[in-house]
């Protein structure tokens, strides 16, 4: 698989968790979590201030690695409302 497709790779694993909650993941454990979508929705604010904090300290490799994390939590969200990457592709493609 493309390099192109990692994020539908990962929206499609996050899929798999949803469905299967196997105890070990970490995606699993947002989907069951005692906050319900607020867990999610916290660490979406969380790893928004870490993108933000490194930007502001100039570091490549930490905006990244924050940004890679915001966007999984952002795919939680998705699945978690039902929605998919397709969601995502048709509002970006009305705006073009
Ligand atoms: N892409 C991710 C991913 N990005 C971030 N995270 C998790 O998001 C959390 C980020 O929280 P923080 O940065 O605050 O770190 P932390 O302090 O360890 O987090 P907490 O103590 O608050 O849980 C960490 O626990 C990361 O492991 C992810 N967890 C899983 N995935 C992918 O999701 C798929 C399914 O993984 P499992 O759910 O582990 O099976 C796999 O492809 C994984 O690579």
């Amino acid at each position: 698989m493309s390099d192109s497709d990692i994020i539908d790779e990962l929206f499609a694993v996050i899929e798999d968790r949803k469905e299967a909650l196997p105890e070990d993941s970490y995606t699993a454990s947002l989907f069951s979590h005692e906050k319900g979508e607020n867990a999610v929705l916290e660490k979406l604010g969380e790893e928004t201030t870490e993108v933000i904090l490194a930007a502001k300290d100039d570091d490549r490799g930490e905006i990244a690695a924050e940004s890679a994390d915001l966007i999984y939590h952002l795919l939680v969200l998705l699945s978690m409302k039902d929605m998919d990457l397709d969601d995502l592709r048709s509002e970006l493609r009305e705006r073009r």
